[in-house]
C-alpha cells in the first residue's frame, strides 16, 4: 500500500518566526492506523489545546513558568522586565503577553524564587499562573478621590497664579496636586531610572521635577494630573480590546439541566457536568456545553461560534456547541467536552494565545521605539546644555524646552497603537467565525496573490451520491454491483461511500472481502471469493493497462459533467463503471467572485481527474483547476505558486492535505467547529463551511493594515509637529502632554474601530 507522506514536525513551514505562545503547532499527526485504506478522511489528529499552561519541564532541564503581573500592560513595563530578567544568568527566555498580562519565563528549575524576587524589585506583584481557572485579569480598582483632589488642587494652583496670589500658595497647591496623583508615577519612574530604562514614567518624573525646580508650579501640577488621567483612559480602552473576546465566554450559561441517576432533571453547574451526561435544553435557552443531540430537534443560532446568525437545523446525531442559542424546539444532548474544553473555550484560548505573538509591524515599532526614545533624550540634553553654554542662551528657557522634549520623547502612542489594532482585528475576526491564530496572518492576509482550494469538502460538500452505473463486458448488473459495493463498503473515502450507500439503498447483497487494501489516490482492492478485484479511478486502470478507446469516451462524457468515475476491474478487464457527483457549496460562486474582485486568483487542487476538476471549476468560476494530484503533488503545486515570494493561501478541510496546508503562507481550515482539530492546527480556522469568510478575512486584513499605517502616521506626525513647535519656542509642557495623551487616545480609539466591523 502506498502511504500518505507524513509531514515532519520539525519541517520548515516557511512561516515567519513566531513565539511559541501562539500555540502554533503544525503537528498534523495523522493517524492512518485504524483502517488499512485511504483513511485520511476519518483520520483523527492529536488534540493540541492551548490551556492555561502549568509550568512545564523542557527537554534541556529548564522550565517555563507563566507569571501573571497585573501591573504589566504597557510596553514600557515589558522593556523594564526584559532588561532586568534578561541580565540574570538563570533566565533563558522571556515571552510577553501584554494583553493577558502574562510573562512566561524560561528559567532554571531552582531559580523561580529568584525570578519572582527580581520582578518584585521592579515594584510589581508577580503571581504564578497555576492550573486554576483564569481569574479576572484586571488590576484592582484604585480609589478615584486622590485624582479628583489632585485635579482640584492643580486648578486652584493655576487660578492662584492667574490672580497673582502669593507664590507660596501657588506652590503648595501644586505640590499637593503632584503628590496626590503622581506618587506611583514617581515610584515607577525611579525604579525604571535606576535600572537604566527611560520609560514614560521616568520621563514624566524628570519633566515634572524639572518644572518644579524651575518654579513652573501650576504647569507641573497640570502635567501630572493630565498624565494620570491619560493613563487611566488608556488602561480602560485596552481593557475593552482585551475583553472583547473574554466576553464571548460569558455567553455560556453557568448551569445546565442534567439528568440524574434517579431520573429527575436538576440544574448543575456547567463546570461540574461530567462527559456523557444527558442535558436538556428548553426553547430560547443558551446551550451550556458541547455535545451531540440525542433526542428532539430544533434550530440553533450558532453566531457566537460561526458568526452566522441564520439558524442551523439540528437533529439526532448533530453536534451542538456551548454558547449557541436554541430557538424554538427543545432537545436533549449528551456532553462531549468539559466546560473548559468546549469549542468556544478553545476559540478563546486560541485568540488569547494569538495576541501574545507579535505581528511584524509590532516588532518593527518596538525596534523603532528603542532608538527613538534615547535619541530624543539625547536631543533634550543637547537643547538644555548647548545653547546656554555655547551661544550664551538663557538657561531657564532652554532647560524648559528640554523638559518639553522629554515629554515628547515618550513613544507610548506609537508602541500601544499596534497591539491594540491587531487585538481588535483578531477579536473582530473571531466574532465573525474566523479564528486567526496570530497577528502575522492578519497582517499577511492582505497580500494574498493566490488561493488554492481543495475540491472535496471545500468547493463541494464532500457528500457525493452515485448518479450512474453501467455494467460492462456482459457481466450481470447485480454481480458487478455486489462486488463493487463489497469493496466500497470497507472504505471511508467519500467516493466509495457514495457507491456503498447506493447499493445499501437498493438492497444489494455484500460479500466478505479479504486482504482489503487502499490504493492512495487511486481506489481500493481486495479478494472476494478468492479472486482479486480493484475498484478505482481512471489513473488506476491506466496503470494496469486496462483502458480502451471506448471506455475513454464513456469516461470523458461523464467527467465533463463534473462527475467522478470509478471502475471495477478484475485480473482481466473492466466490468463496471460508477459515477458519483457532489454538490457545489452554496455561496462558492459568490465567494470566488469577491476574491477575484479583491485581486486574488483562485485555483482548485484535487486528487480527482482533470476533466471533472475543470468542469467544476467552470461551474463556480475558478481561475484554474489542477486534477490528478497526489498529496505530494499538491504540496508541489503550492510551492510552485509561492515561487518568487508570492503569498499563497491554501484552503482545505483541515484533515486532508495537511502538508499543503502547512506549506502555504496561510493555511485555512474549513468547518473547524465540526472537526474540532482544525482550531489548533490551521493558521486561520473558518468555523463553518461558508467560503464567503475568505474574502471577509482578506478585507479585514486590509482594514487592519490601513489602521496600522494610519496609527503610526498619527503617532509620529503629532510628535513631529510638537518637536518643531518646541524647538521654535512655541511648545509648552501642557501641550506636549496633551499631544502625547491625545495621540495615545486617538490611536487606541482608531484601533478599536475594528471591533465594530
Ligand atoms: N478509497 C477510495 N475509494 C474510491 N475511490 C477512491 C478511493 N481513494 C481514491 N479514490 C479515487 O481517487 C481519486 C483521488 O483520491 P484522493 O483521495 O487523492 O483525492 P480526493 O480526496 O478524493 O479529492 P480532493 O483532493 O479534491 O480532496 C478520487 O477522486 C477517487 O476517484
Ligand atoms: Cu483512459
Amino acid at each position: 500500500m502506498t502511504e500518505h507522506p507524513h509531514p515532519h514536525d520539525d519541517e520548515d513551514h516557511g512561516h515567519p518566526p513566531q513565539a511559541p505562545a501562539a500555540g502554533h503547532t503544525h503537528d498534523h499527526a495523522h493517524d492512518h492506523g485504524a483502517e488499512a485504506c485511504c483513511g485520511s478522511h476519518t483520520a483523527s489528529v492529536a488534540l493540541q489545546v492551548p490551556r492555561a499552561r502549568p509550568p512545564k519541564t523542557l527537554a534541556h532541564g529548564a522550565v517555563q513558568t507563566p507569571i501573571r503581573i497585573l501591573q504589566m500592560d504597557c510596553p514600557t513595563e515589558e522593556a523594564l522586565l526584559r532588561k532586568k530578567l534578561g541580565g540574570m544568568s538563570s533566565v533563558a527566555d522571556m515571552e510577553f503577553n501584554l494583553m493577558q498580562r502574562v510573562l512566561t519565563v524560561t528559567h532554571e528549575p531552582r531559580s523561580l524564587e529568584q525570578v519572582l524576587e527580581a520582578v518584585r524589585a521592579l515594584g510589581f506583584t508577580p503571581e504564578v499562573v497555576g492550573d486554576a481557572p483564569a481569574q479576572a485579569t484586571a488590576e484592582p480598582a484604585k480609589p478615584w478621590w486622590p485624582l479628583a483632589l489632585a485635579g482640584l488642587a492643580a486648578l486652584a494652583s493655576e487660578l492662584s497664579h492667574w490672580l497673582a496670589l502669593p507664590v507660596a500658595l501657588v506652590a503648595t497647591l501644586a505640590l499637593l496636586a503632584v503628590l496626590a496623583c503622581g506618587l506611583t508615577t514617581f515610584k515607577k519612574g525611579w525604579i525604571a531610572f535606576c535600572n537604566g530604562n527611560l520609560n514614560i514614567n521616568a520621563l514624566m518624573s524628570i519633566a515634572v521635577s524639572g518644572a518644579l525646580l524651575l518654579g513652573q508650579w501650576p504647569e507641573a501640577a497640570m502635567v501630572m494630573v493630565l498624565f494620570t488621567v491619560a493613563e487611566l483612559i488608556e488602561a480602560r480602552s485596552l481593557d475593552r480590546a482585551r475583553n472583547a473576546i473574554r466576553g464571548l465566554l460569558q455567553l455560556t450559561p453557568e448551569t445546565a439541566t442534567v439528568l440524574q441517576a434517579d431520573g429527575s432533571w436538576q440544574p448543575v453547574a456547567a463546570k461540574a457536568v461530567a462527559l456523557q451526561a444527558r442535558v436538556r435544553v428548553r426553547p430560547g435557552e443558551r446551550i451550556a456545553l458541547d455535545g451531540t443531540l440525542v433526542s428532539g430537534s430544533s434550530s440553533v443560532n450558532q453566531a457566537p461560534i460561526t458568526g452566522e446568525s441564520l439558524p442551523v437545523e439540528k437533529q439526532a446525531g448533530d453536534a451542538v456547541f456551548a454558547g449557541t442559542i436554541n430557538n424554538a424546539g427543545s432537545f436533549e444532548y449528551t456532553v462531549t467536552a468539559a466546560a473548559d474544553q468546549s469549542t468556544l473555550a478553545r476559540i478563546i484560548h486560541a485568540v488569547e494565545a494569538a495576541q501574545g505573538a507579535k505581528a511584524p509591524t509590532q516588532r518593527f515599532v518596538d525596534r523603532f521605539a528603542r532608538i527613538y526614545t534615547p535619541a530624543v533624550f539625547a536631543m533634550a540634553l543637547g537643547v538644555a546644555l548647548l545653547p546656554p553654554l555655547l551661544l550664551g542662551g538663557d538657561w531657564l528657557s532652554w532647560v524648559y524646552k528640554a523638559l518639553v522634549l522629554l515629554v515628547i520623547a515618550c513613544p507610548c502612542a506609537l508602541v500601544i497603537s499596534t497591539p491594540v489594532t491587531i487585538v481588535s482585528g483578531l477579536a473582530a475576526a473571531a466574532r465573525q467565525g474566523i479564528l486567526v491564530k496570530g497577528g502575522v496572518y492578519l497582517e499577511e492576509g492582505r497580500k494574498l496573490r493566490w488561493l488554492a482550494l481543495d475540491k472535496t469538502g471545500t468547493m463541494t460538500q464532500g457528500k457525493p451520491a452515485q448518479t450512474d452505473f453501467i455494467a460492462l463486458n456482459d457481466w450481470p448488473e447485480a454481480q458487478v454491483r455486489s462486488l463493487a459495493a463489497s469493496l466500497a463498503a470497507r472504505s471511508d473515502h467519500p467516493v466509495s461511500r457514495a457507491v456503498a450507500e447506493a447499493a445499501l439503498r437498493d438492497g444489494v447483497p455484500l460479500q466478505p472481502v479479504e486482504q482489503f487494501e487502499a490504493l492512495a489516490g487511486r481506489g481500493v482492492q481486495g479478494l472476494i471469493a478468492g479472486k482479486r478485484y480493484c475498484l478505482g479511478n481512471h489513473r488506476l486502470i491506466h496503470e494496469e493497462g486496462r483502458c480502451s478507446d471506448a471506455l475513454e469516451q464513456q469516461l470523458a462524457a461523464l467527467e465533463e459533467q463534473g462527475k467522478t468515475v470509478i471502475l471495477l476491474t478484475d485480473a482481466h478487464s473492466v466490468h463496471g463503471l460508477f459515477a458519483v457527483a457532489d454538490t457545489v457549496r452554496a455561496g462558492s460562486r459568490e465567494a470566488l467572485a469577491e476574491l477575484h474582485s479583491l485581486g486574488i486568483q483562485t485555483v482548485m487542487l484535487t486528487g480527482d481527474n482533470a476533466h471533472t476538476a475543470r468542469a467544476i471549476a467552470q461551474q463556480v468560476g475558478l481561475d484554474d483547476a489542477r486534477g490528478d494530484l497526489l498529496p505530494e503533488d499538491k504540496l508541489q503545486a503550492i510551492q510552485g505558486l509561492m515561487a518568487g515570494g508570492a503569498t499563497v493561501g491554501m484552503v482545505g478541510d483541515g484533515i486532508n492535505d495537511a502538508p499543503a496546508l502547512a506549506r502555504a503562507s496561510i493555511g485555512f481550515a474549513m468547518g473547524a467547529a465540526g472537526t474540532g482539530t482544525a482550531i489548533e492546527t490551521a493558521d486561520v480556522a473558518l468555523m463553518d463551511d461558508d467560503l464567503r469568510k475568505l474574502p471577509r478575512f482578506v478585507r479585514l486584513s486590509r482594514d487592519t493594515h490601513a489602521l496600522l499605517v494610519q496609527n503610526i502616521v498619527i503617532a509620529l506626525g503629532i510628535k513631529a509637529v510638537f518637536l518643531v513647535l518646541t524647538l521654535a519656542g512655541l511648545g509648552t509642557m501642557w501641550m506636549a502632554v496633551f499631544a502625547d495623551v491625545g495621540a495615545s487616545l486617538l490611536v487606541v480609539g482608531n484601533g478599536l474601530r475594528l471591533l465594530r466591523k
